[in-house]
């Protein structure tokens, strides 16, 4: 984990954390917007402190330049991460980055950490580079999104500001949807599924469970038990444009839209669930079932997207829809060069997908009256998810911290940048 340091600036109201960078000769002050570059400094041949010394006792570590830069940079951050007490603000469209800690492959690869979160919704992405005179410099690029999460952070506290504050508008009559989005191995089914220990997941800690466990919460409470709602579960794939029903056998699905341009998924199982344990089996039961394949960064990764669904029925009609999303692997064309054929049209299939959903979400967010639901079988089957002033939505951004994923992690957060309500603000409609 950061180290953790309290500067302080010349504002104490000021909401951004901020970076004190100190060169050698010269001592800046600046808040977290744009993009900063890092130079070695001359004398950083010679270990900083301590600490750096026992990690560069290793003279062979690929890397250790950068290693070096990296950490003096970290040593200058003022780090406010995000707490269970902190509270949780209403957005319509919420956009969150989560960082998992380096893995056992990265630890071993000697893989080093370029994911930086002071907190308060900030990342940085402290890239790599090299000038053509050989001389390494970092060049620190500062996203900045609704929250941002550490890799200390459970999947509780990721719940409590993400999914959790969606359950609320699914009794309010109102569809809620919450997406896993990024790299494969970035940690996406972790968070929404549950955590694994070797092999086996446990369900009950991912972020399906919790909501399923706050919906049968609410479901008790004096002013929802007057309404006589009823709870559903689905859960399905959309592996390659087409569905396959999680819980039942993988049945193929067809999805039409009728002459009111509602889609209906012909023939999906919608099952009757009487507590949060019905609906953990069923997340166990489905999860065994997904489609998955092998790319060079994840050996089980998931090639499809997993939509859980929890709908509240009032009288046999929808009276709300928490869609609860864990996307495939974003990893580009480079990252499955390896792989044959059909990992190929599989990856350009799930980017087409990927494409749509930040269409719909980007039309969502300028109330704009058309949304090219259409683009992908994503989409059509999310069209509620779209469309209604009570719509609400969480995009969680997974990366993985290693310079080995750096490129990717850049296309991650430039895709989540395109969902943040600054960005939708600035675009012209
Ligand atoms: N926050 C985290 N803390 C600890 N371990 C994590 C975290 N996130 C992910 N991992 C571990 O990293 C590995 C890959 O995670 P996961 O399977 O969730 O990735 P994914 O994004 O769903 O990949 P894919 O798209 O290929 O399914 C798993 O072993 C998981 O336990």
């Amino acid at each position: 984990m950061n180290k953790m340091k309290s500067i302080g600036g010349p504002d104490p109201s000021m909401r951004r954390p901020a970076i004190f960078c100190e060169h050698l000769h010269h001592v800046r002050y600046f808040t977290l917007s744009g993009r900063r570059r890092s130079v070695l400094p001359q004398d950083m041949s010679k270990p900083v402190n301590k600490r750096l010394s026992n990690a560069f006792e290793d003279t062979n570590r690929p890397n250790k330049q950068f290693y070096q830069m990296i950490e003096e940079f970290r040593e200058t951050l003022e780090v406010l991460p995000l707490s269970l007490s902190d509270t949780v603000e209403a957005h319509r469209i919420c956009v969150c980055v989560r960082k998992r800690p380096l893995n056992n492959k990265e630890v071993t690869k000697n893989d080093i950490d370029v994911v930086s979160i002071p907190g308060n919704g900030t990342l940085l992405l402290h890239e790599p580079k090299q000038k053509v005179d050989l001389t390494k410099y970092l060049d620190n690029q500062v996203f900045h999104f609704d929250y941002s999460f550490d890799e200390s952070s459970t999947n509780d506290l990721v719940y409590r500001f993400t999914a959790k504050p969606l359950v609320q508008t699914i009794f309010d009559g109102g569809m809620a949807t919450c997406f896993a989005y990024g790299q494969t191995g970035s940690g996406k089914t972790h968070t929404m599924g549950g955590d694994f220990s070797g092999k086996s997941q446990n369900s009950a800690k991912g972020i399906y469970a919790m909501a399923a466990q706050d919906v049968f919460a609410l479901l008790k409470q004096r002013r929802y038990s007057s309404l006589d709602l009823c709870p559903y579960v689905t859960f399905f794939e959309i592996y390659n444009s087409k569905v396959f029903d999680l819980l039942n056998k993988k049945a193929k699905l067809r999805v039409l839209e009728d002459e009111k341009q509602q889609v209906q998924v012909v023939g999906l199982q919608e099952m009757y669930v009487s507590c949060a344990e019905d609906v953990i089996k069923m997340i166990e039961m489905g999860s065994a079932c997904r489609t998955s394949g092998q790319t060079s960064a994840n050996a089980n990764s998931s090639r499809s997207h997993a939509i859980l669904q929890v709908i509240l029925r009032r009288r046999n009609q929808v009276h709300g829809k928490f869609s609860l999303v864990d996307l495939a692997g974003n990893e580009r064309g480079i990252d499955v060069r390896s792989s044959d054929r059909q990992t190929l049209v599989e990856t350009a299939e799930i980017n087409r997908s990927l494409l749509a959903l930040k269409e719909c979400i980007r039309s969502l967010g300028m109330d704009s009256h058309h949304i090219p639901f259409r683009m992908s079988k994503l989409t059509q089957v999310l069209r509620d998810s779209f469309i209604g002033e009570n719509s609400r939505t969480c995009m969680i951004a997974m990366v993985s911290p290693g310079m080995s994923s750096c490129d990717s992690t850049v296309n991650t957060l430039r895709y989540a940048d395109r969902y943040s309500q600054k960005t939708l603000d600035a675009t012209p409609v």
